[in-house]
């Protein structure tokens, strides 16, 4: 019987637990099986077997928690208004999306995050190790010892040596993953041995969308069937990887934040599909709207977005052409913050709300 691999210290009396080990019962089937066809496959005795299976539920049901007992703790951005305005940084113990065009920051927010919670928690840090995995070229050391550089700029309060990481890159671990399978085999078996041997408080995976568009990919052109199991198969995977990842992220406290990539979205009649097709809701949670100078769409779809707690947007803004490091960056949905946009620069010390912004948003800071 396989009751030690959900409760321990249960131990069935020698009778019952030979009795359903002869009938190859486990303990979903005791807990979903008609209690009288348990009785015909065990032989044993009806009101014995309930008083079992109300013993068995009673220590499987899971904890209550009423809502001021939740306390929800966040991975610090590295700036002071950005946090404030995410309502806390970045959640730990949920999945936090980043999407956005190529050249949007992504990728440079993620190695800021791989610095962040490398620091004490006095700072917003968690002083914990990250782990990198990127699906299409590696980690940029050298940017991430630039990142760590500006450190004491970004704390200007702080002793120097409270925030000095001589090198960032001995707590970030990187793992390259060009494919879907060695995808796959990474976070489900190596991941969580790494979480096992060493304290991780964030895992960075750059990007999400990279390994299935190139093999689980849509194709009108060709047939319509192999499509159609592709979708099907993309998101069966898509529910594993992401349940998998959440799970490490509260078992573990970690923050899990996944880079994800854009394609064009085209303006729709909505006069002619409706206000209630998928098209014109999706707006809410895709991130960009029709008024948006170019909008786009997170790759990857509902599923996707199903399973995603926090998704923000880095949007180019439309000015960037002659300021190039303007971006916003879009709180599109999050269980802790409300849709905002933040406009934000990014520099030689990595991602932040620029001065002007800070001082109309608080005047204090
Ligand atoms: N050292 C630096 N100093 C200032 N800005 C930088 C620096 N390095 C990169 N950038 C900015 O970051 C942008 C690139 O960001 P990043 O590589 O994170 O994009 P991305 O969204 O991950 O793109 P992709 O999807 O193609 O990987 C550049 O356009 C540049 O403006």
């Amino acid at each position: 019987m396989d009751i030690s691999n959900y409760v321990a210290n249960f131990h069935f009396d020698e009778k019952h637990a030979a009795a359903f080990d002869n009938a190859d019962v486990n303990t979903i089937d005791l807990l979903t099986i008609d209690v009288s066809d348990l009785e015909k496959r065990t032989n044993c005795k009806k009101d014995e077997l309930i008083q079992i299976i109300q013993q068995v539920s009673l220590l499987l049901r899971p904890k209550r928690k009423v809502a001021s007992q939740i306390v929800q703790s966040f991975l610090t951005t590295g700036d002071p208004v950005l946090d404030q305005k995410l309502r806390g940084g970045i959640p730990v113990g949920q999945l936090t999306e980043i999407c956005g065009e190529s050249g949007s920051g992504k990728s440079q927010l993620c190695m800021q995050l791989c610095i962040m919670v490398q620091l004490p928690r006095a700072f917003g840090g968690l002083n914990k190790a990250a782990v990198f995995i990127s699906t299409e070229s590696g980690l940029e050391t050298k940017r991430l010892f630039e990142l760590a550089k500006y450190l004491p700029d970004r704390f200007p309060e702080a002793e120097e040596s409270d925030v000095f990481i001589r090198n960032p890159g001995d707590r970030v671990y990187t793992i390259l993953c060009p494919d879907l399978e060695s995808q796959e085999h990474i976070i489900q078996y190596q991941l969580p041995i790494l979480f096992e041997r060493d304290s991780i408080g964030l895992v960075v995976l750059d990007s999400v969308a990279a390994n299935y568009r190139a093999e689980l990919r849509y194709n009108r052109s060709k047939s319509h069937y192999t499509d159609l199991n592709n979708i099907a198969t993309r998101g069966n995977q898509l529910g594993k990887l992401a349940s998998i990842l959440r799970d490490l992220s509260r078992r573990y406290e970690a923050a899990v934040v996944i880079a994800n990539q854009v394609s064009d979205r085209l303006t729709r009649d909505y006069d002619a599909i409706g206000l209630f097709s998928l098209d014109y809701q999706s707006q809410w949670f895709n991130g960009w709207d029709d008024l948006d100078p170019n909008p786009k769409i997170p790759s990857l779809g509902l599923v996707w977005t199903n399973n995603v707690n926090t998704r923000l947007a880095l949007i180019k803004r439309a000015d960037s052409a002659t300021v190039k490091a303007r971006r916003t960056l879009r709180v599109v949905y999050s269980p802790n913050a409300a849709r905002i946009d933040i406009p934000v620069l990014i520099g030689s010390m990595g991602i932040f709300v620029p001065k002007e912004e800070k001082d109309a948003s608080n005047p204090l800071l």
